[in-house]
């Protein structure tokens, strides 16, 4: 068995990087083979004023995915990672995906990034919340949802520090072993705080961490959580410490924002921010800091 293959079901964009477009390289450079399925093909992000393409369904993922079985390939992956998904159907039958390549390879690694929306706006169909609630995360070994998608799923608004550990308890009740929380506002406007929290054999508690990250810049970036994802499934694999994974992602992920932000063009004199098309990650550009993240911001252990 290949150790480190990747099965990737998430959305592909022939203009800018979300989705597979932009997991598949940092995972090739992390040294992973990446076998994508495009669960869209759209034009571009859905944060854009048009958004043309094609949603695959139901019975078009249970096809391809059928000859992979067929030809006995779904048991050389070593990670499922699934993130944007364009249609309710579709998301249920990868719980049938999630099946087979157990069956096949009961040490895979189910990453489920529960893509439904950010900053209290869904980019989904708002029946994916039951979905994910009820069929994928119970299925999940690693989730990585932000606050929005962690608050929907586990019902709970996340105010104090104290409601993020209780929502990671959620997820581990469902009996995901690593949880964490990309960012959080519970530290204000200006800074991003991420929660972690994984579960030891052996040990009672889990063990849980924060870190702490300066807000970059005034506007937002998307496919961020994507490229989140994307690395943190791959640090995790390469570090027993769940928390050394996320600042070795963070230390990435950041280095990749700054080297966006620093080329966008300035503000106009109307107010008007930069539009999407200056604020696609410039991922390809930062392969050094994907490849060896200089680690700036340490995690704090919480006990
Ligand atoms: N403006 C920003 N400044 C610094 N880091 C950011 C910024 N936006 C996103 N990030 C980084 O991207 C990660 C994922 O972002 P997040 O907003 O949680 O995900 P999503 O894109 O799914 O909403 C965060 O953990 C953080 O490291
Ligand atoms: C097609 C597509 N894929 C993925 C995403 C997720 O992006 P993010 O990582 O910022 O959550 C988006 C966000 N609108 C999207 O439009």
């Amino acid at each position: 068995m290949a150790e480190k293959r990747v099965l990737s079901i998430q959305s592909h964009v022939v203009h800018g990087y979300v989705g597979n477009k932009c997991a598949t390289f940092p995972l090739q450079v992390l040294g992973f083979d990446v076998d994508t399925i495009n669960s869209v093909q759209l034009c571009n992000h859905t944060g854009y004023k048009h958004v043309k393409g094609q949603r695959m369904n139901d019975s078009e993922l249970e096809e391809v995915f059928s000859g992979l079985v067929l030809n006995d390939l779904h048991g050389l992956y070593s990670h499922l990672l699934t993130g944007y998904i364009g249609t309710p159907e579709f998301l249920r039958k990868i719980t049938d995906v999630v099946k087979t390549l157990k069956k096949a390879n009961p040490k895979v690694v189910y990453f489920c990034d529960p893509v439904m929306g950010d900053n209290g706006r869904f980019y989904v169909p708002e029946s994916f919340v039951e979905i994910y609630r009820d069929e994928l995360i119970p299925l999940a070994d690693i989730v990585s949802p932000n606050q929005f998608e962690a608050e929907l799923l586990s019902g709970k608004k996340i105010v104090t520090e104290k409601d993020a550990w209780d929502v990671l308890d959620w997820f581990h009740q469902h009996g995901v072993k690593i949880a964490v929380i990309s960012s959080t506002s519970v530290r204000g406007p200006d800074n991003l705080l991420a929660f972690l929290s994984e579960l030891l054999p052996e040990e009672s508690k889990p063990r849980r961490s924060t870190l702490l990250m300066p807000k970059i810049g005034s506007v937002n970036f998307t496919g961020t959580g994507d490229l989140f994802a994307a690395l943190f499934l791959a640090h995790t694999n390469a570090n027993s410490n769940a928390s050394v994974a996320l600042e070795k992602t963070v230390a990435s992920l950041q280095a990749i924002i700054r080297n966006t932000s620093n080329r966008l063009p300035p503000v106009s004199q109307s107010g008007e921010k930069p539009g999407f098309v200056h604020r696609e990650l410039r991922i390809v550009q930062s392969k050094k800091d994907i490849e060896d993240p200089e680690v700036l911001i340490k995690a704090s252990a919480h006990s």
